[in-house]
């Protein structure tokens, strides 16, 4: 495709405002399409693949630019361009490599940069571009099934719909698609995959809550907590409740559902959404201090605790996540996913059932917090089942998922 000067100068503001502002990339892209309404479905397509694929490989890119820091609006713009050249290597794809006359792209060499980028396939971290510590936590956490992993998270994520069944189903949904257009899941019956990425939110059907954008392995979540009509359920991380939506649709709109979550915008969002999606049978709940929790002791016949995370299966949606997160905050996030895990699940009655879920690959997020719950609770709890999915093997996103049973 040619380089429209509008478009690139468009992702090198982006691109400053990711790396030098430190905002989130997915904000910045949406941002930046509302308010250029004018440019077509093609320019906005180009727009968000080319930002998301830079900020996927920056490190990968850098090294290719021969760029030792990306500060100044000449390296912002050197990037851009490097990026032109090594993509159709990279993404197996037809477009030219040829950079426009431009005076910003006067000093990349093409030669220079495809040597570098020859070079840079050979070391791992660079090749998959990410941070050397990731890359050495990865490895020790995962071993040989790490290369394999963060190779198919440097991937773009498909486009998975959730059918919502209190309002539609499964053929309804995929008739607005069109049969060709779409795929289905076999292990996840509610899962519709869009074989072309599309703006759905502006769709008659998306606003009748006939679906939301939830990934497959997603959606084996609240499948894993063995609902029935009826039940009282606490969803004690709900954020903005993709999970929470999905809940109400299993228990049929029967029972009570307890969204809690310490951010109050997120369950604002939460409540928006359920009315969209039909749900009546949701409460919703501020944590602001552990009172909340203890009023609510041995009340729910289950519990998800869906834990804050370093969010590293979920890198293809999320590919600046890879430059934000600092090795600090993973042992601030293990230690609150342990308080979580070690205080909320007392709000489950004897003889209910709870799902300790991350969004993480890593098991010192995941198995190990649930080893050392049984470990210490274990004569009040047992482990009932446990399921991995994994990006490489399944294409669902990287989440862990337990079911444990209060048994005393
Ligand atoms: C993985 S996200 C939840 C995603 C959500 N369940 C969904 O399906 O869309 C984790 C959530 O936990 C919340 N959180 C962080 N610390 C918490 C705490 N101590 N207690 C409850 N929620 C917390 C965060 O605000 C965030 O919304």
């Amino acid at each position: 495709m040619k380089l429209y000067r509008g478009l690139i100068e468009a992702t090198v503001q982006a691109l400053q405002q990711i790396f030098s502002d430190k905002q989130q990339a997915d904000r910045v892209v949406e941002r930046l399409l509302k308010s250029n309404p004018k440019w077509g479905a093609r320019d906005r397509a180009f727009l968000a693949e080319n930002i998301y694929e830079i900020v996927r490989w920056w490190r990968l890119i850098k090294f290719s630019a021969s760029l030792e820091k990306v500060t100044q609006p000449d390296h912002f713009w050197k990037m851009v361009g490097t990026w032109q050249i090594i993509k159709p290597a990279q993404l197996h794809t037809e477009t030219d490599n040829i950079l426009p006359e431009w005076a910003e792209f006067e000093e990349i060499n093409p030669e220079t940069v495809l040597s570098r980028y020859q070079e840079a396939l050979k070391v791992r971290k660079i090749a998959q571009s990410i941070p050397d510590w990731i890359d050495e936590v990865g490895e020790r956490e995962l071993g040989d099934k790490w290369e394999k992993e963060i190779t198919a998270l440097n991937h773009q994520a498909p486009f998975v719909l959730r059918v919502n069944t209190l309002k539609s189903d499964l053929q309804a949904v995929i008739s607005v698609f069109g049969e060709d257009k779409v795929e289905t899941v076999p292990e996840v019956p509610t899962a519709i995959i869009l074989k072309k990425r599309q703006n759905v939110f502006g769709q008659d059907a998306f606003k009748r809550g006939f679906f939301e954008v939830q990934d497959a392995g997603s959606q084996l979540i609240p499948a894993f907590l063995d609902l029935k009509p009826g039940q009282t359920v606490i969803d004690a991380c709900a954020g903005a409740g993709g999970k929470t939506l999905q809940i109400a649709s299993l228990l049929e709109n029967k029972g009570n559902i307890i969204a809690l979550d310490i951010e109050n915008y997120k369950l604002e969002e939460l409540q928006k959404r359920a009315i969209r999606n039909g749900v009546k049978i949701l409460t919703t709940g501020l944590i602001k201090n552990d009172s909340t929790v203890k009023d609510l002791v041995e009340k729910a016949d289950r519990l998800l605790l869906d834990v804050p995370c370093s969010g590293l299966g979920v890198l293809r949606r999320n590919p600046d996540t890879k430059w934000k997160l600092q090795p600090t905050f993973l042992n601030t996030i293990r230690n609150t996913q342990w308080h979580i895990l070690s205080t909320y699940s007392k709000m489950v009655k004897r003889g209910g059932k709870m799902v300790y879920a991350t969004c993480s690959l890593l098991p010192s997020e995941s198995e190990d917090q649930v080893t050392r719950f049984i470990m210490e609770f274990g004569d009040r709890w047992r482990l009932m089942n446990e399921r991995r999915t994994s990006v490489a093997d399944e294409g669902y996103d990287g989440f862990y998922m337990a079911l444990l049973e209060r048994i005393k």
